[in-house]
């Protein structure tokens, strides 16, 4: 078995079909990567189909193999910027398999467009900007994903979970998949650059050095790897702010806040599930050195409970109403409970529970913050004769609230002790 680009292979196979109009595929060198291809531009080749004039033939040949190409590099630039992360991992019933996957980018992506809503306060949301956004943080994710794979072929070779991907199955070279992750990493920080602003492209930029040339040697030298990791995903919200508002506050730190807490578990429990793969590919993670997995699942629960006051933060500083706070304490309670029975019984079951758990946690938790996002029609048109940006809404909606709540009987505090996410009852009435 020898290996050539699939160009050359394309271009063989046009010479075989001028002089044969059914090729044996047998006759042509395969490898892994030729193999992809020839599997999707099968049918035209094969000896059951009707003979038809040479002409004709050589032409649907040429498409079959260009669209096979197309299929193939398409699929490999897919799985490089890690449109799936899966897992796979040992059931309790019958030592079966049972492989786990979620729609990495599209997270990421999901993560920039909520920042960039968020970030856009009072106003309407720009559609082409959030369009813009969402493409350029997408853009740039699969360059630092792709950039990751290339630093981590050998290692990704030795872990079940990853010596499928693209490079150490030896479908697509390294120099190729470098060109893939160059392009789209310039063309992403052109994007926020030219459609956005500098801040966002450079948070993008910033981003993906963090990830690709901090995190990603991290891994194999020091369990701190994780937290290193959550601070990069906790940016695509960060970043989405920026592109709105073109400026961070400290409201825009709340949804990345959340992020940073909320992968600890997530990461946590990854690792815990994936342990002997993670050994045996050369990680350094926590879960290595907790047979037990007590500290694992500790730190999961630490976390789970700094993300209790972020519902309460998220409505004091203006960017939600009062409901957010009783959704985020319940959401957050849920996940913390699932890292508790973890922490309580140790298994796989319970790891696994809780990375599911932390599955829903995000897109809930995110829709809700949407959803009760302050959002003040009446107020638009006096912030706008004011003078005051969007992201300045917000913190005249805290003024405000703050003034009120001043203004209120310290009774009223007492009250609502019990439950400082409900709004304090008001005495008086204006
Ligand atoms: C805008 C921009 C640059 C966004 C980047 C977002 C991003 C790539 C977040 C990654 C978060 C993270 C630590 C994932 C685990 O990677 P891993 O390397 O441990 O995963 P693996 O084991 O599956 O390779």
């Amino acid at each position: 078995m020898w290996r050539r680009s699939p160009l050359s292979r394309f271009s063989s196979r046009l010479s075989l079909s001028s002089s044969s109009s059914f090729p044996n595929p047998i006759l042509i060198p395969w490898s892994r990567e030729l193999c992809a291809v020839n599997n999707f531009s099968q049918p035209p080749l094969s000896p059951q189909s009707s003979p038809k004039p040479a002409i004709s033939g050589e032409a649907s040949s040429i498409i079959a193999a260009a669209a096979g190409l197309g299929h193939h590099y398409a699929r490999c630039y897919w799985e490089l910027s890690k449109a799936r992360l899966s897992y796979e991992s040992n059931t309790n019933f019958n030592d079966k398999k049972q492989t786990n996957s979620t729609n990495f980018i599209l997270h990421v992506v999901a993560t920039s467009g909520t920042g960039y809503i968020l970030g856009t306060g009072n106003a309407a949301v720009n559609l082409s900007g959030l369009c813009y956004t969402c493409a350029g943080t997408m853009m740039i994710a699969a360059s630092a994903n792709s950039l990751n794979q290339i630093f981590e072929i050998s290692n990704d070779a030795k872990m079940k979970r990853t010596m499928r991907r693209p490079l150490p199955s030896g479908r697509i070279s390294v120099p190729h998949a470098g060109a893939w992750a160059v392009i789209a990493g310039a063309s992403g920080a052109c994007l926020l650059a030219t459609k956005t602003n500098m801040v966002a492209a450079g948070l993008g930029a910033a981003n993906l050095v963090l990830y690709a040339f901090v995190y990603t040697p991290l891994k194999q030298l020091h369990p701190v790897n994780t937290w290193v990791g959550a601070v990069v995903g906790a940016i695509p919200p960060l970043l989405g702010w920026a592109a709105a508002s073109g400026q961070i506050s400290l409201n825009s730190m709340i949804l990345p806040a959340a992020l940073y807490f909320w992968q600890i578990p997530h990461l946590m429990a990854l690792a815990h599930l994936c342990h002997s793969d993670y050994a045996s590919g050369g990680y350094k993670m926590l879960s290595l050195f907790d047979p037990t997995g007590k500290r694992t699942a500790a730190v999961a629960l630490r976390n789970c409970f700094y993300m209790v006051p972020l519902g309460f933060i998220a409505y004091d500083w203006g960017l939600t109403s009062s409901w957010f706070c009783i959704e985020s304490t319940l959401l957050t309670m849920a996940i913390a409970a699932t890292a508790f029975s973890f922490y309580r019984h140790g298994t796989m079951e319970k790891a696994r529970k809780m990375f599911h758990a932390s599955l829903l946690f995000l897109p809930v938790f995110m829709s809700g913050l949407l959803i009760h996002r302050v959002y003040d029609d009446n107020q638009q048109p006096v912030l706008e004769v004011a003078g005051l940006s969007n992201s300045a809404s917000s913190e005249v909606i805290q003024t405000q609230r703050r003034k009120k709540r001043a203004a209120q009987a310290p009774v009223a505090y007492a009250s609502a002790a019990p439950f400082p996410f409900l709004p304090a009852p008001s005495f008086y009435s204006p």
